[in-house]
């Protein structure tokens, strides 16, 4: 256990029935750090979060926020999001921010909490006459009445709309800038990427990749890569050599991904002599498009490689047999 940790698991294991929710989960997050756990569904981000705030006992392990196990924290220090959270449906927004602060000695003025979640002009609408987003900013807003030094968000954006979505990231901002420490799930890895100074993967149970998310990246993203709509045969690529000054590289790496062709490694300045090749192969194309690798693709990478190390019983990551499970057309020097 980290001694400076806000929110610390360690060894973390739960099982229902027959299914191994949590195996091993371990995770350590410091005072106003706010920790992104992203992965597949049922990998154990909500048990692991459910662990971490008292409404589920793990088998073994031990859970420790704000240094005391989840069942004694001072509630008045906590703020909860559950994925599944759904409040009466027939009290007005601000009725609704008005109930969960009066369970708090010293609330915060429910108005200001809606104008936070930017419903401001919607605090007399029923709840359930709030869009599905608004609804889910409320919740948003139920969770900050007590000014919480922890909060744990888990989803809390699905649904959602853009502009709403932006509103809840400046609010999750400023509120780690004023120090509180959020430990929040996500599938969306642009809010995972934008909000977190630490992401977590999980899967299977545990959490197997960590770090900030441009460490991660530069660990596990690949490279950049050029996406060339077209219905060309992959094997059409073959003869794709390292088109600008590294005629050492050889072949480039290619795959198919539903209707593109993905070529890896190239560099912006390397375009056009693609677009050369494709031209002077009478290669038809629709579009291209470059892109450096995000979070996303260590996602994909380390889940992909996660499945595979489940079916196979051990496969280790940074094996390059897993590599997306496509065809290439030649190999990097
Ligand atoms: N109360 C429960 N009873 C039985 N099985 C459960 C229970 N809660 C979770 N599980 C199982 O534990 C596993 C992990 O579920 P969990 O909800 O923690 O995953 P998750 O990562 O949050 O998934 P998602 O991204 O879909 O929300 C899943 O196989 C799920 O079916």
């Amino acid at each position: 256990m980290d001694a400076e940790a806000v929110v610390d698991a360690t060894d973390l294991e739960k099982t229902y029935d027959e299914t191994v929710a949590l195996s091993g989960a371990s995770l350590s997050v410091g005072g106003g750090e706010v920790f992104a756990l992203i992965g597949p569904n049922g990998a154990g981000k909500t048990t692991l979060v459910r662990a971490l705030t008292g409404t589920t006992t793990p088998d073994s392990g031990s859970a420790r926020v704000l240094g005391e196990t989840p069942s004694a924290i001072d509630r008045d220090r906590l703020g909860v999001l559950p994925q599944d959270f759904s409040p009466p449906d027939r009290l007005s927004a601000r009725e609704l921010l008005s109930y969960y602060a009066g369970l708090y000695d010293d609330p915060r003025d429910p108005d200001s909490v809606l104008a936070d979640v930017g419903l401001a002009d919607a605090g007399d609408t029923w709840y359930e006459d709030l869009s599905g987003g608004q609804q889910r900013r409320v919740c948003v807003g139920s969770t900050l009445v007590n000014d919480p030094d922890v909060l744990f968000l888990d989803e809390p954006t699905t649904g959602i709309d853009p502009a709403g979505r932006r509103t809840v990231w400046r609010l999750i901002e400023d509120l780690a800038a004023g120090g509180t420490t959020v430990v929040l799930t996500t599938h969306d890895m642009a809010e995972a990427e934008r909000l977190a100074d630490r992401v977590g993967l999980l899967a299977n149970g545990s959490v197997v990749a960590r770090g900030t998310p441009t460490d991660l990246v530069a660990e596990h993203g690949g490279s950049s890569r050029l996406t060339i709509e077209t219905t060309a045969e992959l094997d059409a690529f073959a003869d794709l050599a390292f088109p600008v000054d590294r005629p050492e590289q050889g072949r480039v790496r290619a795959r198919r991904s539903n209707d593109a062709v993905v070529v890896q490694e190239i560099e912006p300045a390397e375009i056009g002599a693609v677009v050369d090749f494709l031209e002077g192969h009478d290669l038809e194309y629709t579009g291209l498009s470059w892109a450096e690798p995000d979070l996303e693709d260590v996602y994909l990478t380390l889940a992909d490689e996660t499945e595979l190390e489940r079916t196979n019983h051990g496969t280790e990551f940074g094996d390059d047999s897993t590599d997306d499970g496509v065809a290439q057309t030649g190999e990097t020097a």
